[in-house]
C-alpha cells in the first residue's frame, strides 16, 4: 500500500479528496490563532509543525509549502519510506521519523496536526496525552476523525468499504469517538477545546466544511 499513497485514484483516494477541505480548515485555524494575513502564502513561516500519523505526507507536504518547518511521524515505517521518497521528488525539506508521537522525544511544536488517525489507535487517551505534550506553550493542535453515528457507519463502513472505495477492514466503527468523547480526552490533559467543525459529504458538492458533524469533524485545541 505504501507506494500507492500518492495515487489520487489509489487506496488513499478518500484522503486526497479530503485534502482541499481540510487545508482550508487548517488555514483558517492558523490565521485566526496567530492573527495572520489570510492572503499571505506562507502563514507557517517561522513555525514548527508536527504531523502525527503522517502516512506518506499528504498533509505534511502542503504544510511545508505554507512555510512550516515540518516533522512527520508515522507508526508504519513503510509509510515513512514512501513519504521521504516523495518529499525528495518534490524537493521539500521535511523531517520524517518512524514511530508514534514518542519518536519526537520530548520536543514541542507550534502546530501539531493528527488527521484521520485517532480512530486507528488502541489507546486514545494515551495518544491524546502524547499529542498535547508535543504542543509548545501558545501552540495549536488540530485533530480530525470520523464521528460514531449511524451515518458514519453507513457511509464509511457499509458503502465505502463495501464498494472498495476504502480498503475493507480499514475502520472499526466501535472505535470511532464522538466530539464530546474526544473533547473530554483533550480537556483531561489540560487543553482548551473549540467547538467541533463538520466535514460533510454530498454527492453534488463532494466534501465540504459545514456545521454537520455527523460524518467526520475537526477539533482545534490550545494549551492553557
Ligand atoms: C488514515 S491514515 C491518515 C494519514 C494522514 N494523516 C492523512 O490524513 O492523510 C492513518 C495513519 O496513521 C498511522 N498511525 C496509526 N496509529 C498511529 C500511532 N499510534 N502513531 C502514529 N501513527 C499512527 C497509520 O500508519 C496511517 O499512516
Ligand atoms: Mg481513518
Amino acid at each position: 500500500m505504501a507506494a500507492d499513497w500518492w495515487n489520487p485514484k489509489g487506496s488513499s483516494a478518500m484522503l486526497h479528496r479530503l485534502n482541499p477541505v481540510r487545508l482550508a480548515y487548517l488555514r483558517a485555524a492558523i490565521d485566526s490563532h496567530w492573527d495572520g494575513d489570510a492572503a499571505g502564502f506562507t502563514p507557517l513561516a517561522g513555525k514548527t509543525v508536527l504531523d502525527v500519523g503522517c502516512g506518506a505526507g499528504l498533509l505534511a507536504e502542503p504544510l511545508a509549502r505554507l512555510g512550516g518547518q515540518v516533522t512527520g511521524v508515522d507508526a508504519a515505517p513503510e509509510n515513512i519510506g514512501a513519504a521521504a521518497a516523495h518529499a525528495a521528488l518534490t524537493g521539500l525539506s521535511i523531517e520524517y521519523l518512524a514511530g508514534g508521537v514518542e519518536a519526537i522525544a520530548g520536543r514541542q511544536f507550534d502546530l501539531v496536526t493528527s488527521l484521520e488517525v485517532i480512530e486507528h489507535v488502541a489507546d486514545p487517551a494515551a495518544f491524546v496525552r502524547g499529542l498535547a505534550d508535543a504542543v509548545a506553550p501558545g501552540g495549536l493542535l488540530v485533530v480530525s476523525t470520523p464521528n460514531r453515528t449511524a451515518l458514519s457507519r453507513l457511509a464509511m463502513i457499509t458503502v465505502a468499504e463495501g464498494t472498495g472505495m476504502i480498503p475493507r477492514g480499514t475502520h472499526d466503527w466501535d472505535r470511532f469517538l464522538t466530539p464530546p468523547e474526544l473533547t473530554a480526552h483533550l480537556q483531561a490533559v489540560g487543553m482548551t477545546v473549540s467547538p467541533p467543525a463538520g466535514l460533510s459529504f454530498s454527492a453534488a458538492r463532494g466534501f465540504t466544511l459545514s456545521d454537520d458533524i455527523a460524518l467526520d469533524y475537526f477539533l482545534t485545541a490550545t494549551r492553557g
